[in-house]
């Protein structure tokens, strides 16, 4: 996997992440999902970068110039719920791009410290030989990436995988790295050493779909 920390580079995204990590901070919750969409515009912006471009010739009011765009076959997929800041965020720079949203949610059984993943909802295209951008804010234990990518496979074969976060524990970056093709990319804007017996990233930022939305009753 080739693994894009942003965080081995000072830039303005440190601002954002600090606010999205602070408790004072992220308790503003219409901040809070700017700050997420924020965060994926500038994941976005650097995974661009990556994209096969091709030259196009465009005409202004007084000529012509050749520019190199992008290839414009992204699908882009977001895990509900806390992905939907980040599928914005995305969004507001793939404009052109089709989407597909999918539920993941981690259901506690008897014992509140195990947890398994289900996946319900699924709206998505056909991925073939398109250019498949998964996206969630929380790269905890990996297995919500796993899952989601796993009941993506009847839509087809994609000819690239982006995985983007925000936030990654170590072990969860292992386990992605691990279990997805070895020529995804993963783009992430800071990754954390651990996960407390929970399964929450720590330091992280505490429940993000939670943060975002408000807190769910558990089912
Ligand atoms: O890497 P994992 O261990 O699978 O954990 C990460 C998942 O946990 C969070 O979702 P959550 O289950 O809290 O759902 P929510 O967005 O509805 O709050 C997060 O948005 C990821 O989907
Ligand atoms: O730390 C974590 C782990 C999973 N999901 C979250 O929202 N936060
Ligand atoms: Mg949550």
């Amino acid at each position: 996997m080739h693994i894009h920390n942003l965080s081995e580079e000072n830039s303005i995204l440190n601002t954002f992440i600090a606010e999205i990590r602070d408790v004072n901070i992220q308790k503003d919750s219409m901040r809070f999902r700017r700050n997420i969409e924020r965060v994926g515009e500038i994941l976005g912006y650097e995974m661009s970068k990556s994209l096969p471009f091709n030259s196009k010739n465009v005409e202004t009011p007084l000529g012509n110039c050749d520019i190199d765009l992008p290839e414009s076959d992204i699908v882009l997929c977001s895990i509900l719920r806390a992905g939907v800041p980040l599928h914005n965020g995305l969004l507001n720079y793939f404009d052109a791009a089709e989407n597909a949203f999918i539920s993941a949610y981690r259901h506690h059984k008897e014992n509140p410290d195990t947890f398994e993943i289900i996946v319900e909802y699924l709206a998505c295209p056909s991925l073939e030989g398109k250019t498949l951008i998964l996206a969630d804010p929380m790269l905890a234990t990996g297995q919500s990436m796993l899952a989601t990518f796993e009941a993506l496979k009847p839509f087809g074969t994609p000819k690239s995988v982006h995985l983007i976060s925000i936030v990654g524990a170590q072990e969860g970056v292992d386990y992605v790295s691990k279990n997805f093709a070895e020529d995804t990319h993963l783009w992430i804007a800071t990754i954390d050493p651990k996960l407390n017996d929970k399964g929450y990233i720590v330091p992280g930022i505490g429940d993000a779909g939670d943060l975002a939305y408000g807190q769910k009753v558990q089912h």
